[in-house]
């Protein structure tokens, strides 16, 4: 890459740098030490990281099995330290999101929800949520949640964070918050409303209703129903398989086309024209584009 396409790039890389601050300043009033010391009182499960460096692809699980897969307070913790790991990653292309055992994510622990349940510290769980979700959204790779089984409550959430949802036929998003008399407060309903329009948005949160395989294809909430059951073992390699068509290439070009999809989603026109132009620059000239040209390819 040229000294100006170097430039350009780390240019690029500080706005979503300081679109991630803004997130932070603007839903964390304070900083997030204190609540760390909650949660991590909170202990079980993990979320575990494994990046394959031949494909690019990374696969994040989260693994609680004995609780569905729900997040006790040292797993949120772990989320954000992986996507913390993933923000650097620089040879990567994707990310698949998915629950260990063959289910996503049941939520919250619900343990850890009753002993948190005054307001102020239920703000500050929803805080620290918020900001790592958002995170994994723009993230510069492409990332899918696989789900398998049933993503409720904040495990529905957590399907909303990524740019892809696959589901296996068996599969449920369900955003129970209604019956616990809540709403969502990590970002899920924001996202929901980008993603499915408002009106669907309120039906499935007002009704609490479940979201099977083809309801969600029809409202745009799932992108591809997987021909295989939850927990039959095949369904990662069909979410890599499906995820194929999107990642070949190198990363720097795939990594560049999720910052400008990124910066034209959240961005007002000017400025998303103005990272467009950056994150151009920085493949511009760049070892695929003199390859290619290289090749004259025709696009029949
Ligand atoms: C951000 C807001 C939130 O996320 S609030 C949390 C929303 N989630 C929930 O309310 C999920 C409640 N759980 C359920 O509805 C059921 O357990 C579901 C997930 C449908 C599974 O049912 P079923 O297949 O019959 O299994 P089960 O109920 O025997 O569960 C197995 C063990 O897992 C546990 N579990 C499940 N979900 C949670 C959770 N969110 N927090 C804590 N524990 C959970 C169950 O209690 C059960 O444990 P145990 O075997 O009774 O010790």
């Amino acid at each position: 890459m040229s000294v100006c396409g170097a430039a350009r790039c780390r240019g690029a890389v500080r706005r979503i740098l300081q679109q991630n601050r803004a997130v932070c300043s603007h839903t964390s009033g304070s900083t997030p030490e204190g609540i760390r010391e909650k949660l991590q009182a909170f202990p079980g499960g993990s979320v575990e990281l494994q990046k394959q460096r031949d494909s690019g692809v990374a696969l994040l699980t989260v693994n609680n099995p004995a609780r569905m897969n729900a997040f006790s307070g040292s797993m949120m913790l772990e989320l954000e330290q992986r996507v913390r790991e993933l923000e650097t990653w620089t040879e990567g292309k994707a990310v698949i999101v998915q629950g260990a055992a063959g289910t996503f994510c049941s939520g919250s622990d619900l343990n850890a929800v009753r002993a948190l349940a005054n307001p102020h510290d239920g703000m500050k769980m929803c805080e620290f949520m918020q900001n790592t979700l958002t995170r994994l959204l723009r993230l510069p790779l492409i990332s899918v949640a696989l789900v398998e089984g049933r993503a409720l409550g904040g495990g529905a959430e957590l399907t909303t964070a990524c740019d892809f949802r696959l589901m296996t036929s068996d599969g449920v998003i369900q955003f129970v918050h209604k019956h616990m008399g809540l709403v969502p407060g990590w970002g899920g309903a924001a996202r929901l409303v980008r993603i499915v329009g408002s009106q669907n948005a309120l039906k499935l949160l007002s009704g609490a209703k479940k979201v099977d395989p083809d309801t969600g294809k029809q409202m745009g909430l799932v992108d591809e129903v997987l021909h295989c059951s939850s927990g039959e073992g095949n369904a990662l390699s069909h979410a890599e398989r499906w995820l194929g068509q999107f990642i070949q290439g190198p990363a720097p070009v795939i990594q560049a086309a999720k910052r400008v999809v990124v910066s034209g989603r959240e961005l007002p026109l000017d400025e998303a024209l103005q990272t467009e132009r950056s994150v151009f620059g920085t493949v511009w000239g760049g070892p695929a584009n003199l390859e290619a040209l290289a090749l004259k390819p025709k696009h029949k």
